[in-house]
């Protein structure tokens, strides 16, 4: 198995072209970002071509929320935000952007959210525009929750290069029977991530076998690298024992 760490949570002691060097001497396979936005690109772009990691994506903009996408009267702003992605994206040379959805319900915030994914896939072609649902404990009221309605969110946007970031994470605390999620999710899935749960953990406790998930997510043929997106709670480098027991496998 191949694994991408998230340097949002991981190595947040240094600054982003250093977390970068440190993911690739664990021997990590590829990198992604939150919001990388603070670091000139040509830096984070120097370390990522010294190191030779691919980097994955990034996140729009957080704004005063989570995101701004399916806001109905902030779309102007949230069209700044994804169109400040896509320019950082291609300075990496990053293959997606996650365009955050923020905190609102309903229809107009479900029509704001279609029409900015829309954007987002059009003006950027060339990337894959990543949703994610995120939990309800953690993320309370924020407008995508569950992989059912990111499902209908992509149908409805109907563009090639819009697909779920499914991150084990959050949907297993969203209902778990997280195999068949996993199934039913694939065709539209762009990318992976994992931390145990409850707590977000690295991936070897809690009420989740990642010993299982892994193996499924192999068996149904994913080869792009998983995104560890978990909190280490101290130096990241004592938390990597997963790391070769899952490459092994
Ligand atoms: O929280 C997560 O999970 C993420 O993947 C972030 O990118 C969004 O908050
Ligand atoms: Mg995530």
């Amino acid at each position: 198995m191949k694994f991408s760490a998230n340097l949002g949570f991981l190595w947040t002691d240094l600054p982003l072209p250093d977390a970068v060097r440190a993911a690739h001497a664990a021997g990590f396979d590829a990198v992604e970002f939150h919001w990388p936005y603070d670091t000139p690109a040509a830096d984070l772009r120097a370390a990522l071509e010294e190191t030779g990691l691919p980097a994955l994506g990034i996140n729009t903009v957080r704004g005063e929320g989570n995101g701004l996408s399916a806001l109905p009267d902030r779309v102007e702003e949230a069209r700044a935000a994804i169109d400040q992605a896509i320019t950082y994206a291609h300075e990496i040379e990053a293959g997606a952007v996650h365009v955050m959805a923020g905190f609102s319900e309903g229809e107009a915030a479900r029509d704001a959210f279609v029409g900015n994914l829309r954007h987002a896939c059009d003006a950027a072609p060339d990337l894959t525009v990543l949703i994610e649902p995120l939990n309800r404990h953690d993320a309370p009221g924020y407008f995508l929750s569950t992989s059912a309605q990111a499902r209908d969110i992509i149908a409805t946007v109907d563009r090639p290069n819009v697909k779920l970031m499914f991150d084990c994470y959050h949907l297993q605390i969203m209902g778990g029977d997280l195999t068949r999620q996993l199934r039913d999710c694939l065709a539209v899935t762009g990318h992976i991530q994992f931390a145990s749960v409850p707590d977000r953990g690295p991936p070897n406790g809690g009420e989740l076998s990642y010993d299982h998930v892994f193996a499924e997510i192999a068996r149904l043929g994913w080869e792009a690298p998983l995104g560890a997106e978990y909190k280490p709670r101290g130096d990241t480098g004592a938390t990597l024992g997963w790391m070769d027991r899952y490459r092994r496998a």
